[in-house]
């Protein structure tokens, strides 16, 4: 009451004379109601609201800031902190003022599954872009179907397949660059070690940019290998979390201010802009082709299908502007690189870390490809049961989405491990943590193939149910069939036509090391100890 009073008595002298040491009040109360206001909102958040009793750290129920925090400061480290609170408060735990984490393989079966009444958590993804027209971050299940089934079609196992030639021409490029080195010298004789980061990325982005838009970007054969790209991705996730303090339309305006506003408040978003203008005239060229309509099933690529979109009985219905498809394809192009890229960068560490895999591996290769030249498909090498093991072991260890996935819930009794979660709160797990989770996986650190066979070295299923890197709901990864065929071939080829050896100066020597940012896509944590560096010899 007294601070009412006070109030009312600096508003009246407002009213007949504004000078500096009434401003200097008006700052000085303005600080005391935020300050009442904030410490208000906190009290209520841990005390009174409907979630308060969820176990969990007060201080990440009172405010975002906790998240801001590990995330935004100690860049993307705060799925490290959930995984020790778990430890401390059990299974169930609030991390944020409206999101529960649980770290339980039974409620990730129940919460991701493909009929369950949940919706992506607008505060988690859309405070990352904005409000964007694309399909990684539609909120309600209508628009999500309505971005999602252009592209089923064309992500399907069968297209993937279609598509293999180009694929193995892209690692046959990669193959033909290691072949090279080769012969600079050989190992032992003056052979200086190639470093496969950036290769193995580009290998993966040059196929995915061939099967969106028909045309390569060509990274392997460009002079750095494409590291802007990477670098500003990895700067572009980073500022992810500043953006998650601002809302969806601030985020909005400032990832489409104009190139040159862009360009002259951050040079270093050159490569994000220069992106979006790539990609807007690859669309563009396609839409504007006069023979489009000509072309031939297998010369269709993704931006085709999506500006001839039809309805379920095939009528054409409107397509996306050209902004909204070049927004599409700046999201396909992230989600499909880093994921990948790592995928078969912890693959391939895995399997030469450990001389006793890579042998075997070999072995079982070259006994269903006795020749190097004999043609290797992604059919033939899924059965190969060491090979099938290997690839689980990597994408397991890989974890492709590092950070979590939270859904809200829609349901009116959802409960998770005897808590009841009100309907439009928001409950996350992460893919990162049911990949390593120790009731699951014996030494979940480690790379262990051996952990996917049975006595008699066939694949058993029974760890099948909680293998999940590629999601399980209707939101899972829509590109999962062609990260696998790339993973698959990529690794199969390398190690079967050459002899890699990792050099002492290759920052990881062990699966063990790799260490992630916490976001949408695995990110390295600190690139520049994530060199894979190897010697190379050429198998007969
Ligand atoms: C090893 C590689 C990959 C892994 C492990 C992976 C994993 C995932 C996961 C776990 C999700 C669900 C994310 C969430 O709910 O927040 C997801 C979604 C998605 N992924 Fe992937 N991904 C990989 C490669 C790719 C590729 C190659 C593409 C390119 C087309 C892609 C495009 C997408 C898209 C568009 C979504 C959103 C789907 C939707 O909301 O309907 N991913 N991915």
């Amino acid at each position: 009451m007294k601070l009412v009073a006070e109030l009312h008595s600096l508003f009246d002298r407002a009213a007949q004379h504004v000078d500096g040491a009434l401003l200097a009040s008006i700052a000085k109360y303005s600080v005391v109601v935020l300050a009442y206001y904030l410490i208000g909102i906190a009290v209520y958040r841990v005390w009174f609201h409907p979630l308060s009793k969820i176990p969990g750290p007060k201080l990440a129920a009172a405010t975002w800031l906790v998240e801001f925090y590990y995330n935004g400061i100690h860049k993307g480290v705060y799925y490290k902190k959930i995984e020790q609170w778990h430890k401390v408060y059990g299974p169930v735990i609030r991390i944020t003022p409206h999101e529960i984490h649980v770290n339980d393989p039974d409620t990730y079966s129940h919460l991701y599954k493909t009929n369950a009444k949940v919706t992506k958590d607008p505060l988690y993804y859309q405070r990352f872009a904005g409000d964007i027209n694309v399909l990684f971050f539609a909120k309600d299940t209508a628009t999500h179907r309505s971005r999602r089934d252009p592209l089923n079609n064309y992500f399907s196992k069968k297209s993937v397949t279609d598509f293999e030639a180009v694929i193995v021409k892209h690692i046959d490029r990669l193959c033909y660059h290691l072949q090279r080195h080769a012969e600079t010298a050989p190992v032992g004789a003056g052979q200086k070690p190639i470093d496969l980061h950036y290769r193995i990325r580009c290998v993966v982005l040059d196929i995915f940019s061939d099967y969106a838009f028909g045309k390569s970007f060509s990274f392997q054969d460009s002079s750095n290998l494409g590291k802007d790209f990477f670098d500003m991705i990895r700067v572009h996730m980073a500022s992810l979390w500043l953006f998650r303090m601002m809302t969806p339309a601030m985020v909005y305006r400032i990832t489409h201010l104009p190139p040159f506003i862009a360009l002259k408040l951050d040079p270093s978003a050159s490569t994000y802009v220069k992106l979006k203008q790539d990609s807007k005239a690859a669309i563009q060229k396609i839409r504007d082709n006069p023979n489009a309509n000509d072309l031939r099933k297998e010369n269709r690529t993704v931006f085709y299908d999506m500006l001839h979109p039809t309805d379920d009985d095939g009528n054409p219905i409107p397509a996306k502007s050209l902004d909204d498809l070049s927004d599409e394809a700046y999201g396909l192009t992230v989600a499909s690189s880093d994921t990948t890229g790592n995928g078969v960068h912890a693959t391939l560490l895995g399997i030469l870390s450990n001389p006793e895999v890579h042998q075997k591996l070999k072995g079982e290769l070259k006994r269903a490809f006795p020749t190097v030249q004999e043609k290797m498909t992604w059919t033939k090498l899924e059965k190969i049961p060491y090979m099938v093991a290997c690839i689980k072991e990597g994408l397991r260890i890989s974890a492709g989405v590092m950070g979590r996935m939270p859904r809200i819930i829609e349901e009116p009794n959802f409960q998770v491990l005897g808590y009841h979660i009100p309907p439009g709160f928001s409950v996350t797990t992460s893919n990162y943590m049911m990949l390593r989770h120790e009731a699951i996986y014996e030494n979940p650190h480690d790379y262990d193939p051996s952990r996917w066979l049975d006595e008699n070295g066939n694949l058993h299923t029974h760890l099948d149910k909680y293998f999940v890197p590629f999601g399980k709901d209707s939101r899972h990864c829509i590109g999962m069939y062609l990260a696998q065929s790339e993973l698959y071939l990529c690794v199969a080829h390398l190690i079967r036509r050459f002899d890699l050896q990792i050099a002492e100066d290759s920052h990881h020597q062990s699966v063990r090391d790799l260490d992630y940012i916490d976001c949408f896509v695995s990110l390295a944590k600190d690139v520049d100890k994530w060199s894979l560096k190897v010697f190379v010899t050429p198998t007969d």
